[in-house]
């Protein structure tokens, strides 16, 4: 996060400056937001940078114990350097957050600086190997040249000119969303590797007297387990190619002071990096549970995936918060809509009438027509959106702010987020496989998996369909079973479906997901290596367990 924030906040002498000693690891830095008492309020950080200019200089503090920076990856022991985020005073006025390079560490002994007090926060939940630290400013002064002045400047004199968007500042976290996106299709993917080559090696179970135990990859509830969460994978390997295209085109348009598609990006990226960050997390449980005990094996490799992988939930925008982030983007666009606007590409069906035409019982329409379900999956999100959107219209009425409105209205306003990120990821699904240039063996398999993805993301929520009128319960009935239907057909390539994500055995780090299927051997060599088999005997025993057992032996 340091070198993209330097890269997309810097002029181009502060580019010059900075770029080539990160690019060539003379310094080494970490992003700085997150304090002790806030990490999303943004606007109530405490840290501040007081301008003097009498010696162009800007004074940075931790005035209170809850601004005490606290998360920073990297930031505890590794980083010599840090971008940090404090209000920025100048002329006795606050113009708000702003991002600095603050020199941490000596870099000739890495003794932290005069005016610095920074260390580890202590052991976490997982990414042990990372020093997320605390940093404590005291009136530690740095050069006016060091506060990142692409957008927003303070000129020697203190004038302050203000930047064209006050949310550029955001551009770092809305990139690493964009890549949180992609690192949720990986996190899933080896899930899904781990968990179908174990099953498709693991013999449990005898189902009839005599007959050998089958693999528990046969199993029509291992699958159903299983092959939804690998077809999400690939669901979002495709959504991540989408997303990172967005990100990029408008990206460019804001190197280019277009800021017109700045929101839209916004809202998007935070919808998609907590709704697959959600579905992930628990889809890694799904896999880890799948493969019984050994799952809860350090051997399995889950533990560590999971560990490293639940954080991507919190930060970077805790994934609540940036759902209400999305819902107000498209509460918003409903009302332009509603004005007559013309809405941007990913939102425009909220303007279109998508009214459900409740067919019934017996609907006679082609459930298993993908397309077409996909225009339910248009309805359900646009439903879902109106409804909260007139939820928020009618707190107003009632003599609520919009604050509040949106505030009392944030359940619904979270659902409707969901329901449009589940939109826009099924449809691109389906749009990419349209687009792929792949023999017809091909395009038929991962035809089953979009199926599969699409029909298993209606039944786990038929509630939304049906309430709706968008499906009747008979045709969620059918939509649940064509699910079901389609598990077989993708037993036949499960196990080439993950091989082809191709993570070698040093990557997956996973004994039960090896790519040669010799879990067993691997296990018991694996186990060898525990420290507590150093010594056949081992050294508590002399200490606790003998005194104990001779104690109670003499009793006898
Ligand atoms: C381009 C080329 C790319 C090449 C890629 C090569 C790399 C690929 C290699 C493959 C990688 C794959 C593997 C990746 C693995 C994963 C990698 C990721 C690992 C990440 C580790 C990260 C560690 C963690 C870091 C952190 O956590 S940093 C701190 C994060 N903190 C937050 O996110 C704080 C969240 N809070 C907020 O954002 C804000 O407070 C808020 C938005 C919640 C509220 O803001 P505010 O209080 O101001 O209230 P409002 O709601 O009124 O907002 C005001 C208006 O501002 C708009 N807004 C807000 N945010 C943004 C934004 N980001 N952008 C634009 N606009 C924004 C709101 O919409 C409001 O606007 P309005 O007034 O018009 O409505
Ligand atoms: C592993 C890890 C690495 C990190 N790395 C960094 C880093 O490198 N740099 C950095 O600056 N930070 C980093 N962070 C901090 C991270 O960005 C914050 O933890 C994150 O933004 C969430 O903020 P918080 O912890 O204050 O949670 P809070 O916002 O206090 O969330 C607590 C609860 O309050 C709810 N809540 C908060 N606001 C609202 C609202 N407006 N409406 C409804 N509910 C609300 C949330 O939904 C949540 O359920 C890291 C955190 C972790 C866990």
């Amino acid at each position: 996060m340091f070198i993209p924030t330097l890269e997309r906040q810097c002029t181009s002498e502060q580019r010059e400056k900075f770029l080539p000693l990160c690019y060539d690891y003379r310094i080494i830095g970490t992003y700085a937001q997150t304090e002790l008492g806030h990490g999303t309020f943004l606007r109530g950080l405490e840290t501040t940078a007081h301008y003097d200019p009498n010696t162009q200089e800007f004074i940075l503090n931790s005035p209170t114990i809850s601004s005490i920076k606290w998360w920073p990856g990297a930031l505890g022991k590794t980083s010599t350097h840090a971008v940090v985020l404090a209000q920025l005073y100048t002329l006795g006025k606050c113009h708000g957050i702003h991002p600095f390079v603050v020199q941490l560490r000596s870099l000739d002994d890495h003794k932290p600086l005069r005016g610095i007090t920074v260390g580890d926060i202590g052991p976490k939940m997982g990414f042990g190997p990372n020093d997320n630290g605390y940093l404590k400013l005291h009136k530690h002064r740095i050069p006016r040249t060091n506060m990142l002045m692409k957008y927003s400047q303070v000129s020697p004199d203190g004038t302050y000119t203000k930047p064209p968007r006050s949310t550029l500042t955001y551009g770092t976290m809305t990139f690493v969303r964009v890549l949180i996106v992609h690192g949720s299709a990986i996190a899933l993917a080896k899930a899904s590797t781990i968990a179908i080559r174990y099953s498709a090696v693991r013999r449990q179970s005898e189902l009839r007297p005599g007959e050998p135990e089958p693999q528990i990859l046969s199993y029509p509830t291992q699958q159903h387990k299983l092959f939804p969460l690998l077809a999400t994978a690939y669901a979002f390997h495709f959504v991540q190619l989408a997303m990172m295209k967005i990100y990029t085109d408008v990206n460019d348009q804001i190197n280019n002071s277009n800021f017109s598609r700045i929101q839209e990006l916004h809202a998007l990226s935070s919808g998609l990096k907590a709704f697959t960050s959600w579905v992930t997390n628990a889809g890694l449980e799904v896999c880890r549970m799948s493969c019984g005990g050994h799952g809860y094996s350090q051997a399995s490799g889950f533990p560590r995936l999971y560990a490293d992988f639940t954080p991507s939930c919190t930060y970077e925008g805790e994934n609540t918060v940036l759902m209400l982030q999305s819902a107000r983007y498209l509460v918003k666009c409903v009302r332009d809509a509603r004005s007559g606007k013309t809405l941007p590409g990913t939102v425009s069906y909220l303007s279109e009438d998508v009214s459900a035409v409740h067919s019934g019982g017996s609907s006679g329409r082609d459930l298993s027509n993908l397309d077409f379900l996909i225009s339910l999956y248009k309805q359900r999100a646009s439903n879902q959106v109106h409804f909260a959107s007139d939820k928020v219209d009618r707190g107003i009425s009632a003599g609520m702010d919009l604050v509040g409105a949106l505030n009392s209205a944030s359940v619904h306003l979270v659902s409707a987020a969901k329901a449009h990120s589940h939109y826009f990821i099924a449809k691109t699904f389906v749009e990419s496989l349209k687009l792929l240039k792949a023999s017809s063996e091909l395009q038929n398999v991962l035809h089953q998996l979009a199926s599969v993805y699409v029909f298993e993301g209606i039944a786990q929520s038929s509630g939304d369909f049906i309430e709706d009128y968008i499906l009747s319960g008979s045709e969620a009935k059918t939509i649940r079973q064509l699910a079901v239907d389609l598990l077989p057909l993708i037993r036949v390539n499960a196990v080439s479906l993950v091989d082809a994500f191709s993570f070698r055995d040093e990557v997956l780090q996973s004994v039960l997901g090896r790519y040669d299927g010799n879990v067993y051997e691997n296990l018991f060599k694996w186990a060898q290596n525990s420290p507590l088999n150093k010594t056949d005997v081992h050294p508590s025993y002399h200490k606790y367990l003998g005194p104990l057992l001779k104690r109670n032996q003499s009793k006898l």
